[in-house]
């Protein structure tokens, strides 16, 4: 089970529900996946226009959890009136702590990202920090007090993979709060390779959203996370190398 604050979930999928080709597929695609918390961009949310389709409002909010992100976020104070907008609509307590720093590779702004999740720490919410993925950084995040890291495996929306499992090691290695890889998972084999390293869980949107069958990539990342953990938990052979004989060579027929 994966533990989040006190809140605990079967599923160590975490959908993102935004850019689908209609709406009627991300309906399906969330189902398929058997996600439990859903993330979504409380700036991009439809709240205005009564007759648009809302995913919101036809999800069965006692299977789903909702993880509002302060996606638009430049700056601290940006984000927190993100976050308290989310709070006041009672959705949910739990933020995912989102501040761009840079437009081109849309990695973190480290600073405003530590600085935004202190403040929302301290007004009581369940804290979600979405961060590069510095090492040191990740640790000051879980001692400020943050109940998850959010390491991207790759830019957002870039579909690379893992780029650097060495620091994703590292970071999975040291946190005592549950390390969720989130953003540039591209294929089922990139989401099951994080896992593989030891990630508790895996949040993507793009790789689900944009691919050529949507519905299809639903049910083979929910596979893949699966599969990834039990290959972790199983324990992998250590990599030799030379060729070691899968058969004994006693007792051989003469
Ligand atoms: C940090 C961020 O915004 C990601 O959660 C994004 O929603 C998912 O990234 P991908 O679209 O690359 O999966």
């Amino acid at each position: 089970m994966l533990q989040i604050g006190d809140k605990t979930f079967a599923s160590r999928l975490l959908l993102g529900t935004g850019k689908y080709p209609s709406f009627q597929v991300q309906k399906e695609a969330v189902n398929v996946s058997e996600a439990e918390i859903l993330t979504f961009a409380v700036r991009r949310m439809n709240i205005f226009d009564a007759k648009e389709p809302n995913l919101l409002e036809e999800l069965d909010l006692k299977k789903y959890t909702l993880l509002p992100n302060t996606a638009g976020a430049k700056t601290a104070e940006e984000a927190v009136r993100i976050a308290r907008l989310a709070k006041a609509s009672e959705l949910c307590d739990m933020i995912k702590v989102e501040i761009i720093g840079c437009d081109k590779t849309l990695l973190p702004d480290p600073f405003e990202t530590m600085k935004a999740s202190k403040l929302l720490l301290e007004e009581g919410f369940t804290v979600l920090t979405y961060t590069s993925d510095d090492v040191v950084l990740a640790r000051q995040l879980e001692e400020a007090g943050v109940h998850a890291v959010m390491p991207g495996a790759s830019p957002i929306g870039s579909g690379q993979g893992v780029v650097n499992p060495l620091n994703l090691q590292f970071i999975i290695e040291q946190s005592n709060v549950p390390v969720i890889v989130d953003a540039g998972i591209g294929a089922a084999s990139d989401a099951s390779y994080a896992m593989e390293l030891g990630a508790d869980g895996i949040l993507l949107n793009t790789a689900v959203s944009g691919a050529g069958d949507p519905v299809k990539m639903a049910k083979a990342m929910k596979l893949a996370v699966e599969s990834g953990r039990l290959s972790y938990e199983a324990g992998r052979i250590p990599k030799k190398t030379y060729a070691t004989k899968s058969s004994p060579d006693t007792a051989m027929i003469e």
